[in-house]
Protein backbone atom coordinates (compact mmCIF):
# COMPACT_ATOMS: atom_id res chain seq x y z
CA UNK A 1 0.00 0.00 0.00
CA UNK A 2 1.27 3.61 -0.79
CA UNK A 3 0.64 6.08 1.67
CA UNK A 4 1.69 9.79 2.03
CA UNK A 5 4.18 10.51 4.71
CA UNK A 6 3.44 13.48 6.92
CA UNK A 7 6.04 16.42 6.40
CA UNK A 8 6.62 19.74 7.47
CA UNK A 9 6.88 22.08 4.42
CA UNK A 10 8.84 25.02 5.29
CA UNK A 11 7.96 28.41 2.53
CA UNK A 12 9.26 31.68 2.16
CA UNK A 13 6.91 33.97 1.08
CA UNK A 14 8.39 36.72 -1.12
CA UNK A 15 9.63 35.78 -4.20
CA UNK A 16 8.22 32.42 -3.64
CA UNK A 17 4.70 32.60 -3.35
CA UNK A 18 4.51 35.94 -4.27
CA UNK A 19 6.16 37.83 -7.02
CA UNK A 20 9.04 40.43 -5.75
CA UNK A 21 7.64 43.73 -7.11
CA UNK A 22 3.53 43.20 -6.42
CA UNK A 23 3.55 41.20 -3.65
CA UNK A 24 0.41 39.10 -4.65
CA UNK A 25 0.12 35.33 -3.57
CA UNK A 26 -0.21 33.02 -6.38
CA UNK A 27 -3.67 31.74 -5.95
CA UNK A 28 -2.40 28.46 -7.79
CA UNK A 29 0.35 28.05 -5.55
CA UNK A 30 -1.38 28.98 -2.22
CA UNK A 31 -4.64 26.30 -3.38
CA UNK A 32 -1.78 23.87 -3.72
CA UNK A 33 0.02 24.41 -0.21
CA UNK A 34 -3.54 24.52 1.30
CA UNK A 35 -4.19 21.45 -0.41
CA UNK A 36 -0.77 19.64 1.31
CA UNK A 37 -2.18 21.06 4.34
CA UNK A 38 -5.18 19.02 3.98
CA UNK A 39 -3.38 15.62 3.04
CA UNK A 40 -1.82 16.10 6.45
CA UNK A 41 1.50 17.56 5.93
CA UNK A 42 1.92 20.86 7.74
CA UNK A 43 2.94 24.18 5.86
CA UNK A 44 4.34 26.90 7.26
CA UNK A 45 5.82 30.14 6.19
CA UNK A 46 9.10 31.44 7.08
CA UNK A 47 9.73 34.77 6.49
CA UNK A 48 11.52 37.84 6.39
CA UNK A 49 7.75 39.66 6.52
CA UNK A 50 6.55 39.97 10.29
CA UNK A 51 5.13 37.50 11.93
CA UNK A 52 1.89 38.90 12.02
CA UNK A 53 1.43 39.18 8.30
CA UNK A 54 2.64 35.51 8.00
CA UNK A 55 0.22 34.41 10.49
CA UNK A 56 -2.98 36.12 9.16
CA UNK A 57 -1.75 34.54 5.37
CA UNK A 58 -1.79 31.36 7.45
CA UNK A 59 -5.07 31.88 8.68
CA UNK A 60 -6.90 33.34 5.61
CA UNK A 61 -5.09 30.78 3.16
CA UNK A 62 -5.58 27.94 5.00
CA UNK A 63 -2.32 26.59 5.82
CA UNK A 64 -0.72 25.96 9.35
CA UNK A 65 -1.66 28.40 12.12
CA UNK A 66 2.29 28.97 12.99
CA UNK A 67 4.78 31.31 11.26
CA UNK A 68 8.23 32.39 11.98
CA UNK A 69 8.77 35.74 11.09
CA UNK A 70 11.67 38.81 10.82
CA UNK A 71 13.94 36.30 9.28
CA UNK A 72 13.72 34.11 12.41
CA UNK A 73 13.78 36.51 15.17
CA UNK A 74 9.95 35.87 16.23
CA UNK A 75 7.65 32.79 15.99
CA UNK A 76 3.81 33.18 16.18
CA UNK A 77 1.43 30.76 17.52
CA UNK A 78 -1.59 32.65 18.03
CA UNK A 79 -2.86 36.11 17.67
CA UNK A 80 -0.98 36.59 21.17
CA UNK A 81 1.50 34.53 21.10
CA UNK A 82 4.50 35.26 20.00
CA UNK A 83 8.26 34.08 21.08
CA UNK A 84 11.10 36.46 20.13
CA UNK A 85 14.39 35.64 19.86
CA UNK A 86 15.79 38.32 18.28
CA UNK A 87 17.93 41.53 19.95
CA UNK A 88 16.49 44.44 17.81
CA UNK A 89 18.40 47.12 19.61
CA UNK A 90 21.54 45.42 18.21
CA UNK A 91 20.47 46.39 14.91
CA UNK A 92 19.46 49.80 15.26
CA UNK A 93 23.13 50.64 16.50
CA UNK A 94 24.32 48.66 13.56
CA UNK A 95 21.95 50.92 11.46
CA UNK A 96 22.94 53.88 13.32
CA UNK A 97 26.61 52.82 12.39
CA UNK A 98 26.21 52.25 8.75
CA UNK A 99 24.11 54.86 7.71
CA UNK A 100 27.33 57.14 9.13
CA UNK A 101 29.52 54.98 6.09
CA UNK A 102 26.60 54.62 3.93
CA UNK A 103 24.41 57.64 4.03
CA UNK A 104 21.74 56.25 1.20
CA UNK A 105 20.95 53.35 3.68
CA UNK A 106 17.03 53.76 4.50
CA UNK A 107 14.67 51.90 6.35
CA UNK A 108 11.63 50.22 4.21
CA UNK A 109 8.41 51.12 5.14
CA UNK A 110 7.23 47.98 6.61
CA UNK A 111 4.86 46.44 9.42
CA UNK A 112 6.75 46.79 12.93
CA UNK A 113 9.50 44.92 13.75
CA UNK A 114 10.23 43.52 17.42
CA UNK A 115 13.87 42.02 16.59
CA UNK A 116 14.93 43.45 13.05
CA UNK A 117 15.87 46.48 11.24
CA UNK A 118 15.03 46.56 7.75
CA UNK A 119 16.24 48.66 4.56
CA UNK A 120 15.81 49.43 1.35
CA UNK A 121 17.52 47.55 -1.21
CA UNK A 122 19.54 50.76 -2.56
CA UNK A 123 23.16 50.39 -1.53
CA UNK A 124 25.67 47.36 -2.03
CA UNK A 125 24.84 44.55 0.67
CA UNK A 126 28.49 43.38 0.44
CA UNK A 127 29.85 46.85 1.37
CA UNK A 128 27.41 46.63 4.37
CA UNK A 129 28.04 43.46 5.16
CA UNK A 130 31.88 44.11 4.86
CA UNK A 131 31.45 47.29 7.46
CA UNK A 132 29.73 45.25 10.13
CA UNK A 133 32.38 42.84 10.09
CA UNK A 134 35.15 44.41 10.33
CA UNK A 135 33.85 46.76 13.20
CA UNK A 136 32.55 43.71 14.78
CA UNK A 137 29.18 44.34 15.00
CA UNK A 138 27.12 41.81 16.54
CA UNK A 139 24.66 41.26 13.51
CA UNK A 140 24.37 39.91 10.28
CA UNK A 141 23.26 42.06 7.21
CA UNK A 142 21.49 39.87 4.83
CA UNK A 143 19.53 40.39 1.16
CA UNK A 144 16.13 38.95 0.91
CA UNK A 145 15.91 39.61 -3.20
CA UNK A 146 12.50 41.90 -1.41
CA UNK A 147 14.42 44.21 1.33
CA UNK A 148 17.53 43.95 3.58
CA UNK A 149 17.84 42.88 7.24
CA UNK A 150 19.61 43.65 9.85
CA UNK A 151 18.79 41.05 12.71
CA UNK A 152 21.44 40.19 15.86
CA UNK A 153 23.61 37.17 15.67
CA UNK A 154 22.63 33.97 15.64
CA UNK A 155 19.22 34.70 14.52
CA UNK A 156 18.08 33.76 10.86
CA UNK A 157 15.59 30.98 9.25
CA UNK A 158 17.00 28.46 10.90
CA UNK A 159 17.41 29.20 14.24
CA UNK A 160 13.98 29.99 14.33
CA UNK A 161 12.58 27.38 12.05
CA UNK A 162 14.54 24.75 14.84
CA UNK A 163 12.31 26.00 16.89
CA UNK A 164 9.64 24.59 14.88
CA UNK A 165 11.50 21.39 14.57
CA UNK A 166 11.67 20.93 18.47
CA UNK A 167 8.08 21.55 18.73
CA UNK A 168 7.13 18.69 16.74
CA UNK A 169 10.33 16.38 17.36
CA UNK A 170 10.57 16.65 13.75
CA UNK A 171 13.69 14.95 12.29
CA UNK A 172 15.66 16.59 8.94
CA UNK A 173 13.82 14.01 6.68
CA UNK A 174 10.61 15.33 7.81
CA UNK A 175 11.50 18.82 6.09
CA UNK A 176 11.24 20.13 3.13
CA UNK A 177 12.64 23.81 2.45
CA UNK A 178 11.26 25.77 -0.27
CA UNK A 179 12.46 29.45 -0.65
CA UNK A 180 14.73 32.10 -3.32
CA UNK A 181 16.95 33.98 -1.50
CA UNK A 182 20.15 34.10 0.55
CA UNK A 183 18.01 34.19 4.00
CA UNK A 184 16.86 30.70 3.15
CA UNK A 185 20.27 29.31 2.60
CA UNK A 186 20.53 28.32 6.65
CA UNK A 187 16.57 26.75 6.33
CA UNK A 188 17.99 24.69 3.26
CA UNK A 189 20.61 23.16 5.45
CA UNK A 190 17.75 22.17 8.37
CA UNK A 191 16.22 20.18 5.43
CA UNK A 192 16.33 17.08 3.80
CA UNK A 193 15.07 18.39 0.84
CA UNK A 194 15.43 22.05 -0.19
CA UNK A 195 14.02 23.65 -3.45
CA UNK A 196 15.45 26.65 -4.56
CA UNK A 197 13.24 28.45 -7.49
CA UNK A 198 14.38 29.60 -10.88
CA UNK A 199 14.29 33.83 -9.79
CA UNK A 200 17.14 32.47 -7.05
CA UNK A 201 20.84 34.00 -7.48
CA UNK A 202 23.18 31.07 -8.49
CA UNK A 203 24.89 30.55 -5.11
CA UNK A 204 21.29 30.38 -3.68
CA UNK A 205 20.49 27.27 -6.28
CA UNK A 206 23.81 26.00 -5.75
CA UNK A 207 22.87 25.28 -2.15
CA UNK A 208 19.51 23.22 -2.45
CA UNK A 209 19.39 19.78 -2.78
CA UNK A 210 16.69 20.24 -5.93
CA UNK A 211 16.70 23.72 -8.18
CA UNK A 212 13.27 24.15 -10.92
CA UNK A 213 13.30 26.48 -13.71
CA UNK A 214 10.16 28.53 -13.17
CA UNK A 215 10.25 31.72 -11.04
CA UNK A 216 8.08 32.67 -8.35
CA UNK A 217 4.26 31.17 -7.70
CA UNK A 218 5.27 29.04 -11.36
CA UNK A 219 7.96 27.67 -9.72
CA UNK A 220 6.67 27.12 -6.00
CA UNK A 221 4.05 24.23 -7.93
CA UNK A 222 7.16 23.50 -10.18
CA UNK A 223 9.09 22.72 -6.34
CA UNK A 224 6.03 21.03 -5.77
CA UNK A 225 5.38 18.72 -8.29
CA UNK A 226 9.76 17.74 -7.79
CA UNK A 227 9.34 16.51 -4.46
CA UNK A 228 5.95 14.89 -4.19
CA UNK A 229 7.40 11.27 -5.12
CA UNK A 230 9.17 12.16 -1.34
CA UNK A 231 5.80 12.55 0.29
CA UNK A 232 5.11 8.66 -0.37
CA UNK A 233 6.79 5.40 1.41
CA UNK A 234 5.50 1.98 0.42
O1 LIG B 1 12.31 40.37 3.19
C1 LIG B 1 11.11 40.21 3.38
O2 LIG B 1 10.44 40.93 4.14
C2 LIG B 1 10.39 39.07 2.73
O3 LIG B 1 11.17 37.99 2.81
P1 LIG B 1 10.86 36.46 2.45
O4 LIG B 1 11.34 36.33 1.02
O5 LIG B 1 11.72 35.79 3.44
O6 LIG B 1 9.41 36.16 2.60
Amino acid sequence: MILMKPKIFAIDIDGTITDNKGGRVDLDALAALRYLVKLGHKVIYVTGRSSVEAYVLSVFGGTTRIAVGENGGIITTGPAEHKLIGNKQKCIDAFEFLKTKIPEAIEKPVFPRLTEVVLERNFDVNLGKKLFAENNLDVTLTDSQYAYHINSKGVDKASGFLEIMNMFSAKKEDIIAIGDSETDVPLFKLAGTSVALGNAPQDVQSKATITVQGHAGDGMIEALEAVQLKLLVE
